[in-house]
Order: structure tokens, then C-alpha cells, then sequence
């Protein structure tokens, strides 16, 4: 899974400074941060909806919007794929999460 991660990230770095009329990451990318920051806000949405739609193929077309806008946005911003991960796996090892979950 992270691979698939990998690479999309690796593409997506390769779009900076790339031709916007070739590209979509790269015409995403020149709008600047607010723009991937609303892109990514609209995907949550329509993710949202589709979850409660009960309908598992959009939501999983919505999910795959949302992972990719999501990777553009890290990108613009110069936050590592690695970074974030590292950050879920510090997660596993700490308590409190089931307690947390189980308040609400
Ligand atoms: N995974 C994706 C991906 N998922 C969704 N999209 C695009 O994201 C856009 C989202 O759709 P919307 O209707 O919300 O947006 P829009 O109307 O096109 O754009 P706005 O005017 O709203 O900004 C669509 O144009 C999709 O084609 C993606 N575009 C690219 N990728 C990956 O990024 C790689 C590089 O893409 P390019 O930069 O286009 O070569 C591709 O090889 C893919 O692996």
C-alpha cells in the first residue's frame, strides 16, 4: 500500500515546475497551497457523502480523490510521505487511543 504511496509521490514531486497545460499535479501545484488546501477540502466532502450514501464504489473513487489531493497538498507544502508515516507508526506505540475511541 505504502508503495503505491511511494511512487505517487515520487510523481508528484516530478510535476514541480512542470508545464501546468501538461499536468494536472503541476497546474494544481502552481495555484499555491490555498487552492490544494480547498481541493483537498472539496474531496473530504465528497467522501463524506458518498460514506453516507452507503454506496462502497464511490466511496472508494471519493477515497482515492482524497489520498492522491491529499499527497498534492503534502508535496506543496514540502511535508515527506515519510514524515507522516513515521508520525502514525509513533501512534501504535501509544496508549490511550482505545479509551479515547471508546469516550467518543
Ligand atoms: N491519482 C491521480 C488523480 N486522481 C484524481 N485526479 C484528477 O483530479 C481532478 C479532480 O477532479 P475535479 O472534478 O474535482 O477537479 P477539476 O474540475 O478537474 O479541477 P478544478 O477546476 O476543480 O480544480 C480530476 O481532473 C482528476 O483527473 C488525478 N490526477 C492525477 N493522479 C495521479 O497523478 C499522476 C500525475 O498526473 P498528471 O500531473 O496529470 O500527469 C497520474 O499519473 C496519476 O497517478
Amino acid at each position: 500500500m505504502s508503495g503505491t504511496l511511494e511512487r505517487l509521490e515520487a510523481v508528484i514531486a516530478s510535476r514541480k515546475g512542470a508545464d501546468p497545460s501538461a499536468s494536472y499535479v503541476a497546474a494544481l501545484l502552481a495555484k499555491g497551497t490555498g487552492k490544494c488546501a480547498q481541493k483537498l477540502g472539496e474531496e473530504a466532502v465528497e467522501t463524506v457523502i458518498a460514506a453516507l450514501a452507503e454506496d462502497p464504489a464511490k466511496l472508494t473513487s471519493e477515497a482515492a480523490d482524497l489520498l492522491f489531493h491529499l499527497m498534492v497538498l503534502l508535496a506543496e507544502r514540502d511535508v515527506a510521505l515519510a514524515d507522516v508515516l513515521a508520525e502514525l507508526d509513533r501512534r501504535e506505540g501509544v496508549s490511550g487511543h482505545v479509551e479515547k475511541a471508546a469516550r467518543g
